[in-house]
């Protein structure tokens, strides 16, 4: 849950892993969370770091489950059944993790595997939320082919 939820508009940042093309081209990140509320951005050359404050920042090993919890679209749920209007929308230049946050990894790349479909702990944002609006309105038996036994 996050700190605060009494705002109409949170903006949460959320910052992906180097891929291994990348790593293995030597690139480096431009940016750093610096903790839950604040990360840093090198400018210039590089050799400076501006600071940016969010409502949350969260950093590239934070797992799709622990996004849901932590960008606060579990609180919009609940308020969205309540009868409130909610709206969540991913923004960010080409290849920073829009889909694979808003969908997850078998919708954002090119896929390995069949069992890429399967795996629910890659399930993103949409996913989570519908499986979780379904078994909140007590309906979840057989969407999806969920079970509805994970919370996110
Ligand atoms: N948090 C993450 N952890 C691991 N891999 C990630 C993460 N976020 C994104 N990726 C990977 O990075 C690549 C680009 O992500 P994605 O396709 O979601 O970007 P996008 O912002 O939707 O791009 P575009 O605007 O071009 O559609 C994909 O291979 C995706 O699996």
């Amino acid at each position: 849950m996050p700190r605060e939820v009494s705002s109409s508009v949170r903006a949460v940042v959320r910052v992906r892993p180097l891929l291994p093309f990348e790593v293995d081209a030597g690139h480096e990140s431009c940016c750093q969370v610096s903790d839950e509320r604040s990360i840093l951005v090198r400018v210039g050359s590089g050799h400076q770091w501006r600071k940016y404050i969010f409502d949350a920042c969260l950093p590239e090993d934070r797992a799709q489950k622990q996004v849901f919890q932590d960008s606060g679209v579990s609180y919009l749920l609940d308020e969205a059944l309540a009868g409130y209007s909610a709206t969540v929308l991913a923004y960010g230049q080409t290849g920073s993790g829009k889909t694979y946050t808003m969908m997850g990894r078998s919708v954002s790349s090119e896929r390995s595997s069949p069992d890429e479909f399967s795996k629910k702990s890659d399930d993103g944002l949409i996913l989570r939320a519908a499986r979780r609006l379904f078994r909140q309105m007590g309906t979840l038996d057989g969407f999806c082919g969920g079970d509805g036994s994970s919370e996110g």
